[in-house]
């Protein structure tokens, strides 16, 4: 009971003092001392970083914590083994104990906490080899070892679900498991391991084997016999094999290249052709095929193929000339909005060379790069199903809009058979495809700070788009709507398209974001609109998109798994690992995902309005200013030191 614990502690603070002295203990619940948290009423967390602890851990202080879910001890100067009663705390989850003076092997009993997902154990002094019990703890996400003395090889091991691992600068040797090679080569660095990722192992060149040190499971014998077999009838199958692969490789190259010249001259006489092989060609190279996250520069079809299918379409349709400046109803111009100075026509855009960027609920966009370099994104909108009288009328309303978080409007063009809006192009992408593409090594992390302005400046437009009047929102807020400039600015796109739109076209990708009580996309409240915010934002925080397979599979939505992991776990559970190194900002991570959740509430009338939510996220930025990390220097990898790589 609290009792005991609070025994607990007080027997810590008298061994291994530190700041813990100055805790007030005439208060008789421990709960509120410095460090310490507590759920009904016992005390579940104890986080005590770099506050000068000194010396040895008695033995018999955790055999009273049994609650414990999270202890942190990291950057202190304890000393000796870490004490045995630890066993005791079997709901354990993290345990950071980097950055201290404890030796000796790595405790057996660890093996047997079987909740633990995040252990930390870097830079002390542990002896001893790499342990296979690691196994046993089915849930272990993050293993840090680096900077210690561990010793010999690695053992085969599964660790199934760990994503973060490091054993660099220790004294281990031999060849890395399978297992273990997917991990980056700083995961190795400093160590003599060898094999993928690091250098290939040394060969013994008089028998033709993997010089493999021999490991506690398996004998050096017979790894080497092993490789011996493969060095010799192998070989030639290997140079076969590579062979017919290279042929294969320059057969595709050759048809591929063929391919190419010919699309090349069809698209350098797009006045030939007709819409139907227009309608082909632009839509062929699709590359987004989940909500917008490839953006791998496809191969060049003309938007002026789709804007001349319009025209020879509209030629045919309306009898009208099909020389592509008149139609039926008089000429067909882009017609462009308010501010916008016209610095090209119709013409410039269909000589404009153009790459497919995604293909969306309303059409397909396109990036088309105009003659004199301007650069602008074009949307293709199919199934338009209103009038044009309410086409042009809706789609000036959005044109005025004038924010500087909204992706601006330029101009349009409206056909009985083709529908085109021009828009600024947003050279960094989407939301979406930073968040959920790349996700290889290489990739930049996104760190707490550019996550959280993104959701400023995405509230901040969606909050302009609602003060325009009660009736207008913009129905369909998702990742692949927010769009970001050179400088990670969030600009909220697509407004007003929902409206236009009819509901036959809604991929399954919309639904993660859709608020519950919404029937027909056209008609999405302002409520609607924060149901979809509070989604966005949690898969900011989590890094999981609304439609993620798991979640799928587990038949929850992105707020109810969030909701299902008790508030107590959310730091390190439902957080995108790649925020939790940052190890201020927990607070407002926090603060953040509880705003996600609110938003996203079941019924309209509990959810804020956007006022509120830009307003909670400018206090949430605000709060803690100070306290936060500096920023991280881009490109840096993400599984690095220990006392950076884990919330505490
Ligand atoms: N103005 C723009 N600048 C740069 N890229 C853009 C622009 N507009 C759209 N894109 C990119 O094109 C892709 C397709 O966009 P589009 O808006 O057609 O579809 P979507 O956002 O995936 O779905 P929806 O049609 O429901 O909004 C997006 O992933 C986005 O990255």
């Amino acid at each position: 009971d609290l009792a005991a614990d609070r025994a607990a502690l007080l027997t810590l603070r008298s061994t291994v003092g530190g700041r813990t002295l100055l805790w007030n203990v005439s208060q008789q619940s421990p709960c509120a001392w410095a460090g310490v948290r507590c759920e009904q009423n016992r005390v579940t967390v104890l986080r005590l970083p770099g506050v000068a602890l000194s010396g040895e851990l008695p033995n018999g202080v955790f055999a009273n914590l049994t609650e414990l879910r999270t202890l942190s001890l990291r950057l202190n100067a304890l000393t000796g083994n870490i004490p045995s009663d630890l066993a005791a705390c079997t709901r354990l989850r993290n345990l950071y104990l980097q950055g201290n003076f404890f030796s000796g092997e790595i405790p057996e009993f660890l093996f047997t906490l079987r909740d633990l997902v995040r252990v930390n154990l870097g830079e002390n002094n542990f002896t001893g080899g790499f342990p296979t019990g690691f196994d046993n703890l089915t849930r272990l996400k993050t293993l840090f070892l680096e900077n210690n003395h561990l010793s010999g090889a690695i053992p085969t091991v599964k660790l199934g679900k760990v994503e973060q691992f490091n054993v660099s600068n220790n004294l281990l040797n031999g060849s890395i498991p399978q297992r273990l090679r997917t991990f980056d080569s700083d995961s190795f660095l400093g160590t003599s391991l060898c094999g993928q990722p690091l250098d290939a192992c040394p060969v013994d060149g008089a028998r033709g084997t993997v010089v493999v040190p021999s490991t506690p499971s398996a004998t050096g014998q017979s790894v080497g016999n092993r490789k011996k077999k493969l060095s010799g009838g192998a070989i030639a199958g290997i140079v076969i094999g590579s062979l017919v692969g290279l042929l294969l490789i320059v057969m595709i190259l050759v048809f591929l290249s063929r391919k190419i010249s010919k699309q090349r001259s069809r698209s350098m006489d797009i006045s030939t052709l007709k819409p139907q092989d227009l309608e082909i060609m632009s839509e062929k190279p699709m590359v987004d095929v989940d909500g917008g996250v490839g953006r791998n520069g496809s191969s060049g079809y003309s938007v002026a193929a789709a804007a001349v299918a319009a025209m020879v379409g509209n030629g045919k349709g309306g009898g009208g000339g099909g020389d592509g400046s008149s139609g039926a109803a008089g000429a067909k111009k882009l017609v462009f909005f308010g501010k916008t100075t016209r610095t090209f026509d119709l013409e410039d855009l269909l000589r404009a060379s153009a790459e497919v960027l995604g293909k969306g609920t309303f059409g397909t966009a396109y990036k088309a790069v105009l003659e004199y370099g301007t650069v602008v994104a074009v949307k293709r909108l199919r199934d338009v199903n209103v009038s044009e009288g309410e086409f042009k009328e809706k789609i000036e309303f959005v044109g005025a809009m004038d924010h500087e978080r909204l992706v601006p409007l330029r101009a349009y063009y409206y056909s009985r058979d083709e529908k085109l809006l021009v828009y600024d192009y947003m050279s960094m992408g989407s939301l979406s495809a930073l968040l959920h593409g790349n996700k290889g090594a290489g990739r930049t992390p996104l760190n707490w700070e550019i996550r959280s302005s993104i959701a400023l400046g995405a509230a901040r437009g969606i909050e302009y788009l609602h003060s325009q009047g009660k009736e207008v929102s913009h129905g369909n807020i998702k990742s692949s709507n927010i769009l970001l400039t050179p400088n990670y600015e969030a600009r909220v796109s697509d407004f007003g398209l929902a409206h236009l739109v009819g509901p036959s076209s809604t991929p399954n990708r919309v639904a993660g974001y859709r608020a519950p009580e919404v029937t027909d996309p056209r008609r999405v409240s302002q409520k609607a609109d924060v149901y979809s915010f509070g989604v966005l934002l949690l898969e900011l925080l989590t890094g999981k998109a609304p439609t993620h397979s798991l979640l799928n599979e587990e038949g929850v939505d992105l707020p109810r798994w969030v909701q299902s992991i008790v508030k107590e776990e959310w730091t390190s559970e439902v957080f995108d690992l790649e925020l939790l190194r940052y190890q201020s900002v927990e607070e407002e991570m926090v603060q953040m995902l509880q705003l996600g959740v609110d938003c996203a509430a079941q019924f309209p009338d509990n959810r804020p309005s956007m006022v509120d939510v830009t307003r909670r996220i400018e206090e949430i930025c605000r709060s803690n200013g100070s306290a936060r990390d500096p920023q991280q220097p881009a490109g840096e990898v993400v599984v690095s030191h220990g006392d950076e790589s884990s919330i505490l």
